[in-house]
């Protein structure tokens, strides 16, 4: 018998052998392939919805639950679109600095492609020439040093103008709503800054600009399952295309009036965001020829109201009930203040750099409630592989600042404590060299607004923690203060602040 099977024996002997070899070659060969193409971890995903569902109503607290779990590179699928969550100071360097340029594009998204004329303007425009060129216009013209200084006299008029009428409250010993006032203080010097005048009662460009930024904020469906946008399931397309019409019409007037004073030669002493643009359109060439066009004009001056709106007076709202939960913080400021500034005069923007503890109040408001807990997304410009992880072009990017701000590694173990003093002799810088503080985030992308923002929040602070002291009104106990968050296109307190002043300078 043995003999007659002999010579079919070898066949499948050798073609066992071969398939063996072959199976451990390839996997041999594909191992470290495979170690390239792997994805960074994260929680399986449903159809269509993918990971939707985890986000919760404040996504900066349910990805920080999730990258303890699944760690500080992590994937996710939101709808149809692949993101990877970035949650640590040293993932966010290598993210936002060592491959910069290749998450330096923001996503497409249906509210900006409405509101900013097919992303024309400059927040959410794609990397490259055309950003790049915007990028330069509104840093070297509308939001340098010197124009931040320029508006100085601006911000004087109506912080003193705000303090007069705190004032009166605090003689009728009435409560003042901190939320609304502050809020109302920022619109109107931003909005003057920008557009001028504030004699907008006939096209209420502010009450639009307030709906673009709702709408700019919403979660839209359309961005993430895109094949459910023609439904428009939520109507945010209806309203976005209906705003953007209105905000045309109502820049359209505002650029009309000014175009008509300057040709009837009336030059204002303190020109606005639209005569400066003005003066750029038609001339304004780089290395690529580009020329300013009214879009243009348009789009940018929506991203810059967008940028300027709700971010600062945000800071400031969540900077005051931290101060009241912690009286000890607000007497060392008062001091400072008292000892820097003198309680016969009013803080001025000269005193703000010697104003040391100041700043750290400021910086431990915005590690513990950063304005973009997410900062703003970036989008993948190519294939590219990251501590071993293969992150795909087009994967959107999100860098949890908020996690990054309570990583104990870095803070310690009482992360959730206001501790102004964790800053005392550190160099940790608000422009998101230290990638464990990115309040303006960091890169080519960072905020070109930090400037303006960081004068306005700690001037107002400033003066409004000199001018008055401040105490809940009856009844109501600092450990009682409601600190909930409110998601959106930037994160503030979901309710309104009231508290009662008492003024406590020495000069009228
Ligand atoms: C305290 C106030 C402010 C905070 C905390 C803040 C924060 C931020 C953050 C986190 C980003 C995203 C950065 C990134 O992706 O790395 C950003 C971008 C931006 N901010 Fe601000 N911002 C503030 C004030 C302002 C002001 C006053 C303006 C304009 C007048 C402004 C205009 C912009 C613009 C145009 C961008 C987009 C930049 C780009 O994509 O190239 N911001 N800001």
């Amino acid at each position: 018998m043995l003999p007659p099977l002999l010579p079919s024996h070898p066949f499948p002997l050798l073609v066992a052998f071969l398939f063996f070899t072959g199976s451990l070659l390839l996997l041999l060969h594909l191992k470290p392939t495979q170690g390239r193409q792997k994805q960074p971890p994260g929680p399986p995903a449903w159809p269509v919805i993918g990971n939707l569902h985890l986000l919760g109503t404040l996504p900066h607290r349910s990805l920080h639950s999730l990258a303890r779990r699944y760690g500080p590179i992590m994937s996710l699928r939101l709808g149809q679109v692949p993101a990877v969550v970035v949650s640590s100071p040293e993932a966010a360097e290598l993210f936002l600095i060592t491959h910069d340029v290749v998450f330096a594009s923001r996503p497409k998204s249906q509210s900006s492609e409405i509101l900013s004329y097919g992303s024309k303007g400059m927040i959410f425009s794609e990397y490259g020439p055309y950003w790049r060129n915007m990028r330069k216009l509104c840093t070297s013209h509308l939001l340098s040093a010197s124009k931040v200084d320029m508006f100085l006299p601006l911000r004087r008029e109506e912080l003193r103008r705000l303090v007069k009428s705190i004032e009166k409250s605090a003689e009728a010993r009435e409560a003042v709503d901190l939320t609304e006032e502050v809020g109302r203080l920022v619109e109107d010097i931003m909005y003057k800054m920008i557009f001028g005048s504030n004699n907008d009662g006939r096209c209420d460009l502010k009450g639009l600009v307030r709906e673009a930024l709702n709408l700019v904020g919403a979660f839209n469906i359309a961005d993430f399952v895109p094949f459910l946008a023609p439904l428009d399931i939520q109507g945010l397309t209806r309203r976005l295309l209906k705003n953007s019409k209105k905000v045309d019409e109502a820049t359209e007037t505002i650029i009309r009036e000014h175009e008509e004073a300057l040709l009837v030669g009336q030059n204002r002493e303190h020109k606005d965001f639209v005569h400066i643009l003005l003066s750029c359109m038609d001339t304004y060439n780089d290395q690529h020829n580009s020329v300013i066009d009214r879009t243009n004009i348009k789009a940018v001056l929506h991203d810059i109201t967008a940028g300027a709106f709700d971010t600062s007076a945000t800071v400031i709202m969540w900077a005051f009930p931290e101060l009241l939960r912690n009286p000890s913080v607000m007497k060392k400021l008062q001091l400072e203040l008292d000892n820097q500034v003198g309680t016969s005069k009013m803080v001025e923007e000269a005193d703000l750099p010697r104003l040391t503890y100041l700043d750290m109040v400021v910086k431990e408001t915005m590690r513990l409630h950063p304005v973009g807990p997410l900062l703003l997304p970036r989008v993948c410009r190519e294939d590219i592989t990251i501590n071993g992880y293969c992150i795909k072009k087009n994967t959107r990017i999100i860098v949890n600042a908020w996690s990054i701000g309570r990583d104990p590694k870095i803070w310690s173990h009482n992360v959730e404590l206001f501790c102004p003093e964790r800053f005392l002799d550190t160099n940790i810088d608000y422009r998101g060299y230290d990638f464990q503080f990115l309040p303006f985030g960091s890169g080519r992308r960072g905020c070109p607004g930090l400037q303006l923002g960081l004068i306005t929040v700690k001037l107002i602070l400033a003066q409004l923690v000199h001018c008055f002291n401040w105490k809940l009104p009856e009844g109501m106990s600092p450990d009682e203060l409601d600190m909930t968050e409110t998601f959106g296109l930037v994160v503030p307190r979901a309710n309104h602040l009231l508290a009662l002043p008492s003024y406590r300078l020495s000069i009228n």
